[in-house]
């Protein structure tokens, strides 16, 4: 092919040349878009954005950074999607409550597969709406109350391993596999009378696939990537850019799992009182008889239908693997922090003494324990075990000055917040005084968000801390906790509470009592 009369090149090479250039100026006009705003960034690698940094740092500790840099407002790309971080906690509130009919999805990076809006954690607008309410009851006190008894099962499991491993290995030991293979028996047993033993089966299938539906496999996934770095094609070729978030082998291993709970539950009236039961009696046709009309788009409509089979399945899966790694990492954590803090834990084991002594947990005493209150509210802080949240804007709106473009990602960093010396008296001391009754006033909760704000927090939070308060109670009761040489102690500032997946946290039993 001829060029200006000049050169004279292979077709091939100017197709080339061209579909190069096209990108180019692709990735230049998106990644202006915080510049055309008058929005900090960073500088970018090109095509790439910041995805490169954010994947080897950690988004927790660029936000981290990009807070001490650039202030409360800020934009960083990745790949070619753009991502508003916002920590003016007026704003914040604005967003997730105040303006909340304006942002009520999540922002999805990349076009998920239909199956995947069923879940409460997916869905939007009405559908939201719907699932929000009609599961919601789910999660009232009265209810937590009553899966009291599922957990004391797990928990008895717990402490009995925990004995023999004491006895094992008098000089410590990693807790973090105990820790986690019990809260996704309590998950499995409050949630869906499921009695798989994971705390004594490690390689049970069920946490196998539990770990694969945690692992982000966004990275390796050739439609994500294209959706990373041309974002338009979403739009244009919608379903055809379908992404599973996680391996078919994976949900159709939980998918059965749960139809088979479904079925026979179904099948014996049983009088269970968990998630799953609950979950059932707003399910108003017969598993593999859809005759519920999906396509409803109304409120009122989808009250009338009930959840559709879909829908009960697929948010039995949500709670389960939300419920799971979340709580774990929380107790380990809580672990991490008393036994580096060993003045917290005598005061803790002073107060569960002095109220609950050797009885059995109860909701009631659990959450009458004030500085246990204190203490998770404070491991929540400096360790959230989500780092970001984000909100989708349905519209064009200007808040406090700041232009928000429909279609944006407003994007908090639950950890850069927790950490800003604005909000936080010297942040990186581990400090549960910071939550005693007296300095509550003091706390801006907007800056204080481990499980969200508005409408669309955590459906979850009253259950986990149910979960996490009796289990931090039964454990003192039985035992004290010490460091070991083996624990890696304080990392450095800059990554305390990265809230990565909890590392080993190797420590010492010491028995309480004779039970
Ligand atoms: C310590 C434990 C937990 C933490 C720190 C946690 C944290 C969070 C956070 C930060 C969100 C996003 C909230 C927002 O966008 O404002 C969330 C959402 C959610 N969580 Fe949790 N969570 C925990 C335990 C649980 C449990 C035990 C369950 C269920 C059994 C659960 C189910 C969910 C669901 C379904 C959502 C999505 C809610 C919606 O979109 O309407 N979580 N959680």
């Amino acid at each position: 092919m001829e060029i200006l009369g000049m050169v004279n090149l292979p077709t091939w090479l100017v197709c080339i040349i061209m579909t190069v250039m096209t990108v180019c100026l692709y990735t230049w006009y998106k990644q202006s878009y915080f510049k055309r705003l008058g929005i900090h960034t960073k500088p970018t690698v090109f095509f790439l954005g910041d995805m490169f940094e954010l994947s080897k740092k950690g988004f927790g500790y660029i936000d981290d950074q990009m807070v001490k840099e650039n202030g409360k407002i800020f934009g960083l790309y990745l790949g070619n999607i753009p991502t508003l971080v916002i920590s003016d906690t007026d704003i914040i509130k604005q967003i997730m409550v105040k303006d909340f009919s304006k942002f009520t999805d999540r922002v999805s990076l990349v076009q998920v597969t239909k199956k995947w809006k069923s879940a409460v954690s997916v869905a939007s607008g009405e559908h939201w709406r719907f699932l929000r309410t009609t599961l919601s009851p789910t999660f009232t006190t009265g209810k937590i109350r009553e899966m009291k008894p599922y957990i004391h099962k797990c928990m008895k499991t717990l402490l009995e391993l925990l004995s023999e491993k004491t006895d094992q290995n008098p000089e410590g030991f990693n807790i973090v596999p105990n820790l986690s293979g019990y809260t996704l028996d309590v998950i499995c047993s409050t949630g869906f009378g499921l009695d798989v033993d994971a705390q004594k089966d490690p390689d049970n299938l069920i946490i196998r696939y539990a770990r694969e539906f945690l692992e982000f496999r966004g990275l390796r996934n050739p439609l994500f990537l294209v959706q990373m770095f041309f974002p338009d094609l979403s739009s244009i070729f919608g379903r055809l850019l379908e992404t599973n978030i996680v391996s078919n082998e994976a949900f159709d291993f939980y998918m059965s799992t749960m139809k088979k709970a479904f079925t026979d539950r179904k099948q014996a009236q049983s009088k269970h009182r968990d998630l799953l039961q609950l979950l059932i009696n707003t399910h108003k046709g017969e598993l593999g008889e859809n005759e519920i009309d999906t396509e409803e788009t109304t409120f009122e409509g989808m009250k009338q239908r009930g959840l559709t089979d879909e829908e009960v399945l697929l948010n039995s899966i949500i709670f389960m693997v939300a419920g799971y790694d979340t709580t774990a990492t929380t107790l380990s954590w809580i672990v991490y922090d008393l036994v580096t803090n060993t003045e917290c834990q005598e005061k803790l084991i002073e107060e569960i003494d002095a109220e609950i002594g050797e009885s059995e947990t109860t909701y009631d005493n659990v959450f009458k324990l004030r500085y246990l209150d204190m203490v998770v509210n404070e491991t929540l802080r400096m360790h959230p075990p989500a780092q970001r949240i984000n909100r989708l804007a349905l519209e064009d709106v200007k808040i406090n000055g700041l232009q928000i473009l429909k279609g944006m990602d407003c994007t908090f960093s639950i950890l850069a917040l927790h950490y800003m010396p604005e909000y936080w008296e010297n942040p990186y001391k581990y400090d549960p005084e910071r939550f005693a009754p007296e300095n509550q006033a003091n706390i801006n909760q907007y800056a204080y968000m481990p499980f969200g704000q508005g409408p669309r927090n955590c459906i979850g939070k009253r259950l986990a801390l149910l979960e996490v308060k009796a289990t931090v109670v039964v454990l003192l009761q039985k035992f004290r906790l010490h460091k070991t040489d083996k624990l890696q102690v304080p990392m450095p500032v800059s990554d305390v509470g990265l809230g990565k997946p909890a590392k080993p946290v190797f420590v010492r039993l010491e028995k309480r009592s004779k039970n």
